[in-house]
């Protein structure tokens, strides 16, 4: 997939929709695994919604597999967003439902009209929902309700639903915000390395920067909408993170976002690439 001097704006920016992204350029080949970080509002969350085409750009280009999804019919634009799958950071489960149930509608891309509606009934693949449940240490939870899950719970269960998918690009909103230090490790490794053998390219929104760095190959750091560095892991300086998070260092030191840090914004500095 590349980016090309993308403008874009938040969904439900409302009509004024002054860009948040701002000449984003990026290219990520199939397979690859990164992290994007940067402060609260550096445009992360715009950045995957874009990438799943939830949203349009308002200026430049996007190509996913060749083509610009938005100069697709509809039909090829439906097809083209079930092959990837975006987590948002709070996944969108129906309170009442079975964890089962909300795991498999993670398959319904690949499914038929019968199956999907078989599935409602009864669900018909309780071994893959078992499976990617167990990837995340949750399988006990198979046939609990999803309103009786803790917010860590639930957001495994939301990443449980990506992996049953049949998605080749995996696009995390902060797939380790709700999870407990012990865990957060484990789920990043397990996402990379699940990415890795099915070659699924995978793009996380992190605020854990020693997560991104310790898992993930290639890290963007995104600051004001635009790429800050595009570095090997290896590569990412003390430095540079202090740059990118300059007026936000306890968000780098904690995961915590202070109200203060929120207020100032320097000049941007020169993006650095390999
Ligand atoms: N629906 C919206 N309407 C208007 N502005 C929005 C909307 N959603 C986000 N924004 C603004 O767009 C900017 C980028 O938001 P975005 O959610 O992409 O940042 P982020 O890097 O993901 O932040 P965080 O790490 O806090 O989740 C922020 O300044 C935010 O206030």
């Amino acid at each position: 997939m590349s980016l090309c001097a993308v403008d874009a704006a938040p969904l439900a920016a409302g009509t004024a929709r002054a860009p948040v992204l701002r000449g984003l350029s990026l290219s990520v080949e199939a397979g690859e695994a990164v992290a994007v970080i940067g402060p609260s509002g550096a445009g992360k969350t715009t950045l995957l919604q874009l990438l799943a085409c939830a949203l349009r750009p308002l200026a430049g280009q996007y190509e996913l597999d060749g083509s610009s999804p938005w100069r697709l019919g509809s039909g090829d634009l439906r097809a083209l967003r079930g092959r990837l799958f975006l987590a948002p950071q709070v996944p969108p489960l129906p309170p009442r439902q079975r964890v089962v149930t909300a795991v498999l509608a993670g398959c319904l891309p690949g499914w038929s009209f019968t199956r999907s509606l078989r599935s409602l009934l009864y669900p018909v693949d309780i071994g893959a929902a078992h499976a990617a449940l167990a990837a995340f240490d949750l399988e006990d939870k198979l046939f609990e309700r999803v309103d009786r899950l803790s917010g860590g719970e639930r957001q495994r269960v939301g990443l449980a639903r990506a992996w049953v998918s049949p998605a080749k690009l995996w696009l995390l909103d902060e797939p380790l915000s709700a999870l407990d230090p012990m865990r957060t490790s484990l789920v990043a490794q397990a996402l990379v390395q699940e990415a890795r053998r099915r070659g699924v390219t995978l793009l996380a929104s992190l605020h854990h920067v020693e997560m991104a760095l310790a898992h993930f190959p290639r890290i963007i750091g995104l600051r004001q909408g635009q790429v800050l560095f595009d570095l090997p892991a290896a590569e990412v300086t003390p430095a540079l993170l202090a740059q990118l998070y300059a007026q936000h260092e306890l968000e780098l030191a904690s995961g915590q976002m202070p109200e203060q840090a929120l207020l100032a914004q320097p000049p941007l500095p020169q993006m650095v690439c390999r």
